[in-house]
């Protein structure tokens, strides 16, 4: 049955949705009249839930104006006969999805509506941020995953992607929808507002360090360019037989691989760096690294100079240039030793009957030696600057198949 008058039982649980979407309106994650918030009931027992109502300005709540419902969708109170907010049957699926969800919160965060837009694919993903740890169950050396699904007309249409998402997504308490916010929860409603702020902030941050360069975007995933968590990772190997390689090159996906249907690449353990000859070193990505001065001494890098790509900033024929000319097939006289400083992409390198991509990111300082045929290529973000290391005078002499077809066979 409806109750007319809020009953004194559930007034702090109504107060504290009040409380709360007055201050999300006042972090801007529902303004004009977007968002929304809902907690189950407290009370022992209750699987009540109270949702916040729409038509109410976000910031002038009161208690009147909170909906209670059973776990059906009952209406058990509304005082002021208010609909509920849009999202009643997405916070309904993921309660019933999310055993544990005790509070959703959907926030319009402009930040939402931009990062949808950088991660273009189903994931959200970022690494190497302490904030990570706010995020039940996870490390901040962890790769965060948050999917995300596309905008629809109405919320009626959104609830069946996001109840599978939650079903998929079983670490994720949250699910991103392109051009439009997020539904993040919790276990109480604190926990549901820490989640909130920890993903808000994670997306504020990969934004603005991605757009200045601080970030890099690897394999779908954002990580910033300084060394904690990211000294021990090792260059990804895949090996590509010969046969599955295409006339135009390896290709390669978002995750930096051909994956031809049915034929996954294999990974290669780091030994076979060994067997190519190629070594590396992993430093911060900084040129002034004392590891970098440390390097030179060692190796005797007498000279050095800075190659930059960026397909989105150079022009169409000069990047287009630049990539056909590294990725023809050739090796040099000389060792080849690049030190990235942002961007990234992979180094194929051929040896017996085989193509092995390296993969090569921010602070990798990798050397290809003398003679071994190889060709390099950006990653998707088709952009790179590395520092070029020479023990003599810089050139870059490249010898190709073409060119030399007696040495074909060197090194292989
Ligand atoms: C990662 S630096 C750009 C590629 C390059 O300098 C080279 O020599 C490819 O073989």
């Amino acid at each position: 049955m409806q109750r007319r008058r809020s009953s004194i039982e559930n007034e702090p649980d109504k107060q504290r949705i009040c409380d709360l979407m007055e201050s999300f309106h006042n972090l801007g994650w529902c303004s004009g009249s977007g968002g929304g918030c809902s907690t189950r009931s407290s009370l022992t027992g209750s699987r009540n839930i109270l949702v916040a109502p729409s038509g109410v300005q976000k910031e002038m709540m009161s208690v009147d104006d909170i909906i209670i419902l059973d776990s059906t969708s009952n209406v058990i109170e509304n005082c002021n006969d208010l609909k509920p907010s849009a999202c009643l049957s997405i916070f309904n699926e993921i309660y019933l999805n999310s055993p544990s969800c005790s509070a959703i919160i959907h926030s319009h965060s402009s930040v939402f509506v931009k990062l949808t837009n950088l991660f273009l694919g189903a994931e959200f993903k970022c690494q190497y941020f302490e904030m990570i740890k706010g995020v039940n169950g996870h490390e901040n050396d962890e790769v965060l995953v948050i999917p995300i699904i596309d905008n629809t007309r109405t919320e009626e249409e959104l609830a069946s992607s996001v109840a599978a998402c939650v079903k998929i997504y079983p670490r994720s308490p949250a699910v991103l929808v392109r051009n439009h916010g997020i539904y993040v929860w919790g276990k109480s409603w604190s926990n549901a507002k820490v989640h909130a702020e920890c993903i808000d902030y994670l997306a504020t941050v990969c934004l603005d360090m991605e757009r200045t360069g601080l970030a890099t975007i690897e394999g779908g995933v954002c990580k910033p360019n300084s060394e904690f968590g990211r000294k021990n990772e090792k260059p990804r190997v895949w090996r590509v037989p010969e046969v599955m390689v295409e006339p135009g090159g390896i290709g390669y996906t978002e995750d930096g691989v051909n994956v031809i249907p049915g034929r996954p690449l294999k990974f290669e353990d780091e030994s076979i760096l060994e067997k190519l000859g190629v070594t590396y070193d992993r430093l911060s990505g900084r040129e002034d690294d004392q590891k970098l001065d440390d390097i030179k001494v060692r190796d005797e890098y007498k000279n050095f100079d800075i190659v930059e790509l960026d397909g989105g900033k150079m022009e169409k024929d000069k990047y287009e240039g630049f990539m056909t000319k590294f990725f023809e097939t050739h090796y040099h006289e000389d060792d080849e030793v690049r030190y990235i400083l942002s961007g990234g992409g992979y180094f194929d390198c051929r040896y017996e009957s085989a193509w092995y991509r390296i993969q090569v990111k921010v602070g990798d300082c990798i050397c290809i030696p003398e003679f071994l045929w190889h060709r390099f290529v950006c990653d998707t973000g088709r952009k790179v600057r590395a520092m070029r290391l020479f023990k003599d005078a810089p050139k870059w002499e490249a010898l190709t198949d073409v060119d030399q077809p007696e040495r074909k066979e060197r090194k292989e």
